[in-house]
């Protein structure tokens, strides 16, 4: 089955320098992700779209975080929780190569998975960790920037991922087109978890696709 965008030049247009070593993802999503069970069955000539691309519509909400608008020179540490087949963590490392990455993930059958992603992407700026949010190793002041896609709804996902930023940190979450009424039923927890000035914005997937949205906390 021929992915709908491939050979669609929006794919460079919008990945820039990743698109290489995402192409190789591609291709292992498209031999292995359905049957290993980490894309859906109705998922596998749409992985472009559906997975790298949406995932990558969180890249320039990260880079505005830093302040820097040139992906090849964003520094700074980034936490995917929840990581599962790659998504976003993967594609943030293939985006921001100078970032370093932590892809955080229970689950042994998707870490393995990961873990081999890293090695034939031959990624240099991506930890692992085999664990759950509450038990991750976390750097001596906190992650700069924590991210997550399909992971909890806010009211939940504040209280085990506001805990690894670092004070003036940011959480950036790719949400459904839901997350206004999301964020209004988890004010009380999102303040309980230090977080202050929740907010959502519509995120650019690539020219004439749907768009995603993104949630943004930052901690106090
Ligand atoms: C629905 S999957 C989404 C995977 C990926 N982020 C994506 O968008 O395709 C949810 C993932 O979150 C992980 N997860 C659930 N609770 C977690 C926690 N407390 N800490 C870290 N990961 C968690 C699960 O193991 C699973 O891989």
């Amino acid at each position: 089955m021929v992915d709908q965008l491939e050979g669609n030049p929006i794919l460079q247009e919008v990945l820039g320098k990743a698109y290489e070593p995402l192409r190789m993802f591609h291709v292992k999503l498209e031999q292995e992700g359905e049957p290993r069970g980490l894309i859906g069955p109705r998922d596998v000539d749409i992985i472009w779209e559906r997975h790298i691309l949406n995932s990558a519509a969180i890249v320039p909400f990260i880079t505005d975080n830093f302040g820097v608008t040139d992906w090849q020179t964003v520094q700074g540490t980034i936490a995917d929780v929840g990581s599962g087949g790659g998504f976003p963590g993967i594609i943030i490392a293939a985006c921001l190569p100078q970032a370093s990455i932590t892809l955080i993930e229970p689950m042994e059958r998707r870490v393995i998975w990961l873990q081999e992603v890293v090695d034939e992407l031959q990624l240099q700026n991506v930890q692992i960790q085999h664990c759950r949010a509450e038990e991750a190793v976390v750097p001596q002041h906190g992650f700069d920037v924590v991210t997550c896609r399909a992971v909890a709804p806010m009211r939940k996902l504040v209280g085990f991922t506001m805990p690894l930023l670092r004070h003036g940190g940011r959480l950036i979450a790719l949400k459904g087109a839901s997350i206004e009424q999301e964020i209004e039923k988890g004010r009380s927890q999102i303040t309980k978890a230090k977080g202050v000035n929740p907010r959502a914005y519509e995120a650019p997937v690539g020219p004439g696709l749907q768009s995603t949205h993104i949630a943004m906390v930052d901690k106090r």
